[in-house]
C-alpha cells in the first residue's frame, strides 16, 4: 500500500450518496491514491451501516472507514452516536483495513471490545484541536491519552502541527515523509480544500515516495502562494539532478517569526515573494552586497556550516538582461545589432511600483544607464525609491496621460493584473503606444492584458515568465551550490504554463 518511505497517500471522500461514494473511490484509484477515507458521516442515506457493506465489499483500494461525530448529518447527538458505533462494527465485521474513530468517542466505547473482536483492521483514534496555538506539553498529553485507548495508529489535527488544517497547514502534509508521518492526504481533482495537496500535484510534482529523513527542505515564502509555479519547476529539477530536496509552498504572515520556528538545518532554502521581499533583508545574518544596496532579497540560503542565513537578490539581473535580451533581438532584426553598452543605456525607464521587485528593477536599470521615472500608489515610497536611484517620482494619477520621450521602457513591478484579477491593467492601451518596449513582472497569466495590449500597437512585450525563470535559475544555484540545467528548466516552464 505504501511507497518504499512507508508513506501512503490518501484520500478523504465525503459523499452524499452511494454511487458518489463508489465513483469517487475510482476516480481516487485513477489519480493515485492508494489508500481512500470513506468518511461516513459525510452520507445522507438511511441505514449507513447497510450502504458501508455496498462500499466496502467491492472497493478496489484499501480502506479507512471514519465517522466523525462533528460532520454528521445526522440529528441528536444520541442518534449520531449509535449510528457511528455501528458503523465502525460493521466495518471490523468487513475486515476493512482501517477504522477511525473520534478520541471522544474511544474514551466512551470499551475499546477492548473493538480491539479483540477484530481480524487485521487497524485502529485509528483521532482528535481536533481548535484552541489556537496549543503548547507542547499540552499536546504530549493528548498524544499519550490517545496512546492510552489502544489506538494502533493516533491522528492528531491540529491549527500548524501535525495535519495542520487550512491553507498555512499544507506543509504538513507534504513534509510528512520526512518527519516519519503515516498517512498524506490528497484531493480529488476538481474538489480543492485549502491545506490539502491534490492527489494528482503528489504524484507529479511533489513524488513523495522520493521524499525521507534525508531530503532538504526548500520552499517559497509569499502571501499569496497559491500562484506561484515554484514548485512546478523546483520540485522536477532536483529529480533530474539526482539531488534529494522537496520545494513547497510556504503560506507566510510574519517572516521573521516563520524564521524563529523553522530554523532547522534541513530548512535549507527559500525563494522570497510578495509582500517580503523587503523586511527578509532583516531575517538574514549576511546579504549580498547588490541585495544589500537594492534593499531587498529574494532568495536565502543557509549556510550547512554554520547555519548562518544568506540572502541575495537573483530579480535584477533576471529581468534586466530579460529586457536586454528582447531589444538585442529587436535590433539584429533592425540593423545587425550593437556591442558593448547596454542597450537599456540612455532611455527613459519607466517603472510602476516600488516594492520588491520594483526596487530589484530601478536598481538594475539604474546601473544600466537608464534614467528612471516611478510610479507607486504609494507616492513617498515612490519618491525614496527615485532618490536612490537618482530618477523621478510622479503621482500615480498621472501615469495615464504620461508621454515618455522616444524610446522608453515601461516595467510593470506591481501585482496589478495577477490572476485572478488579469481583467486588470495598470495603464489603458492607448498610452502604451508611447513605448519602446513593455515589460511586466506578473508571470500569472503568462501573458497579462498588458503585454496583450502592447503586442496589439505593435510593441515589444516581455513576459514576467522570462524574469520568473531567469531569477529561478540563480535561485536553483544557489540552492545546490552547483550549475542549473537550463535547457530543462526552460522547457518544464514552456510546458507547465
Ligand atoms: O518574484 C518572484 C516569484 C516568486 O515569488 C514565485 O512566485 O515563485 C519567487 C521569488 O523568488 C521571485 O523573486
Amino acid at each position: 500500500m505504501a511507497a518504499k518511505n512507508g508513506v501512503a497517500v490518501c484520500a478523504p471522500l465525503e459523499c452524499e450518496s452511494l454511487e458518489e461514494m463508489v465513483a469517487s473511490m475510482e476516480k481516487a484509484k485513477e489519480e493515485g491514491a492508494d489508500i481512500v477515507e470513506v468518511c461516513m458521516a459525510s452520507m445522507a442515506v438511511p441505514c449507513h451501516s447497510q450502504v458501508l457493506d455496498q462500499i466496502i465489499q467491492p472497493r478496489t483500494l484499501p480502506a479507512i472507514v471514519s465517522f466523525r461525530m462533528k460532520s454528521s448529518r445526522n440529528s441528536g447527538k444520541g442518534g449520531c452516536y449509535n449510528t457511528c458505533l455501528k458503523v465502525l462494527k460493521r466495518a471490523l465485521e468487513l475486515h476493512v483495513e482501517f477504522i477511525e474513530m473520534d478520541y471522544e468517542v474511544a474514551c466512551e466505547v470499551n475499546m477492548a471490545e473493538y480491539l479483540n473482536n477484530r481480524s487485521n483492521t487497524r485502529i485509528i483514534v483521532s482528535n481536533y484541536v481548535n484552541a489556537g496555538k496549543p503548547s507542547v506539553d499540552k499536546l504530549a498529553h493528548l498524544i499519550a491519552c490517545m496512546q492510552a485507548t489502544g489506538a494502533d495508529v493516533i491522528k492528531l489535527d491540529v491549527p500548524l502541527i501535525a495535519v495542520a488544517v487550512g491553507s498555512k497547514g499544507l506543509i504538513s502534509q507534504l513534509l510528512a515523509p520526512k518527519f516519519g508521518g503515516f498517512l498524506v492526504y490528497g484531493t480529488l481533482g476538481g474538489k480543492p480544500v485549502p491545506g490539502l495537496p491534490s492527489l494528482l500535484s503528489l504524484r507529479q510534482v511533489y513524488r513523495l515516495e522520493h521524499v525521507n529523513m534525508d531530503t532538504k527542505v526548500f520552499g517559497v515564502i509569499s502571501n499569496p502562494v497559491a500562484h506561484s509555479k515554484g514548485p512546478i519547476l523546483h520540485n522536477p529539477t532536483f529529480r533530474h539532478m539526482g539531488y534529494n530536496g522537496i520545494y513547497v509552498p510556504l503560506l507566510v504572515d510574519d517572516i521573521e517569526e516563520f524564521f524563529e520556528t523553522y530554523s532547522g538545518p534541513d530548512f535549507a532554502g527559500f525563494s522570497v515573494g510578495i509582500p517580503h521581499k523587503l523586511a527578509a533583508v532583516k531575517c538574514c545574518d549576511e546579504v549580498h552586497p547588490l541585495a544589500k544596496s537594492i534593499g531587498a532579497v529574494n532568495t536565502i540560503i543557509r549556510r550547512p556550516i554554520d547555519g548562518k542565513l544568506i540572502g541575495y537578490n537573483t530579480d535584477c539581473e533576471a529581468c534586466i538582461s530579460a529586457i536586454e535580451d528582447a531589444l538585442r533581438e529587436r535590433q539584429v532584426g533592425r540593423n545587425g545589432g550593437c556591442h558593448g553598452t547596454s542597450p537599456i543605456s540612455g532611455r527613459t525607464f519607466v517603472l510602476i511600483g516600488a516594492g520588491g521587485a520594483g526596487r530589484a528593477i530601478a536598481f538594475g536599470a539604474k546601473y544600466k544607464g537608464a534614467r528612471i521615472v516611478i510610479f507607486n500608489r504609494n507616492y513617498e515610497r515612490a519618491k525614496a525609491l527615485a532618490n536612490e536611484v537618482s530618477g523621478e517620482a510622479l503621482p500615480y494619477e498621472t501615469l495615464e496621460k504620461f508621454r515618455p520621450e522616444k524610446g522608453a521602457i515601461l516595467a510593470n513591478s506591481s501585482a496589478v493584473g495577477m490572476e485572478p484579477n488579469s481583467d486588470q491593467s495598470p495603464v489603458s492601451k492607448e498610452a502604451l503606444r508611447a513605448y519602446d518596449l513593455v515589460f511586466d513582472a506578473v508571470y500569472t497569466p503568462k501573458i497579462t492584458r498588458l503585454l496583450k495590449e502592447a503586442a496589439e500597437v505593435g510593441v515589444t512585450a516581455v513576459s514576467g515568465i522570462e524574469m520568473f525563470v531567469r531569477q529561478a535559475l540563480g535561485q536553483f544555484r544557489l540552492f545546490i551550490g552547483g550549475s542549473a540545467p537550463e535547457d530543462f528548466m526552460r522547457k518544464l516552464v514552456m510546458e507547465q504554463f
